[in-house]
């Protein structure tokens, strides 16, 4: 990341809280991570039914984080995180690994209560598209100003629900995530938003904001309609190999340790 750049002029897409910061780490540290990541005892891998993860920091539970300190190499890119960003309220403390095959992804979810709402994702070995989809009860939401279903809107605020204002602002979008590139979302695409990863070996793009960042790459082709789900000029990338990211957040509440003495 270029030290003269703000983080506003990493903006992407149309909601004002994402960022997408290329080249966050260099392809000496890229090597490392992978190696290090890899280095680990194989007891440290959970296996999912769709992916395998690390979790470093400390296990979340419902009342909080039990902690445990981030090894060297991990806060080598945290505070840099940290540092770069400004927008955690404390250092980062929890890091989740995730490993994708080229068939792999994960749901659309939302990262739940438990974290600050603010994430940093750094993408190691293959390109990927991120989507991002409002949440299927955000009309609800945004609409009762965080008042309760069973009370009752005002006019005015059944008419801002219905204003296009709202529909035009809120509507799916997709990131690429190129290998050393540094992901942030945060706010109202924390909360309103879902995120997730197709586990198909082809990712289309024609919902990509940011293809500017990735155009002299060369990973984004355009469909000549032979590609299965794909119509003719649909631009799309394919998945050749293992996909790595380091999910970056601060869990507020902590505990040093389960024991009370
Ligand atoms: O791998 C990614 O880019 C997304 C991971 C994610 O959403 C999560 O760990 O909650
Ligand atoms: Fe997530």
């Amino acid at each position: 990341m270029e030290m003269s750049k703000t983080l506003n002029e990493f903006r992407v897409g149309s909601v004002p809280t994402v960022f997408y910061i290329p080249d966050f780490v260099t392809e000496s540290e890229h090597h490392h991570l992978l190696k290090t990541i890899y280095d680990a005892p194989i007891s440290k891998w959970k296996s999912l039914t769709n992916r395998r993860l690390q979790n470093w920091g400390g296990v979340v539970h419902e009342k909080g984080l039990i902690a445990q300190d981030l090894p060297p190499w991990l806060t080598r890119i945290t505070e840099r995180i940290n540092e770069k960003s400004g927008l955690f309220p404390s250092s980062v403390n929890h890091v989740l690994i995730n490993e994708y095959l080229p068939n792999q992804g994960i749901m659309p979810h939302q990262d739940g209560p438990a974290y600050y709402p603010v994430v940093a994702i750094l993408s190691l070995g293959s390109p990927v598209v991120i989507d991002f989809t409002p949440h299927p009860n955000l009309s609800c939401r945004v609409g009762a100003h965080g008042k309760g279903a069973e009370e009752k809107m005002s006019d005015q605020e059944a008419a801002v629900m219905n204003s296009c204002e709202w529909l035009d602002n809120f509507h799916p979008f997709s990131i690429i995530l190129m290998p050393r590139s540094l992901l942030i979302f945060k706010d109202m695409v924390y909360s309103e938003y879902l995120h997730g990863i197709k586990d198909s070996e082809v990712h289309g793009c024609n919902r990509v904001v940011n293809v500017t960042n990735v155009q002299n790459h060369g990973v984004v082709q355009h469909s000549s309609g032979s590609v299965k789900g794909l119509d003719s000029d649909d631009t799309f990338i394919c998945r050749a190999n293992t996909r790595v990211s380091l999910t970056c957040r601060v869990v507020t509440k902590v505990h040093k340790s389960i024991f009370k003495f």
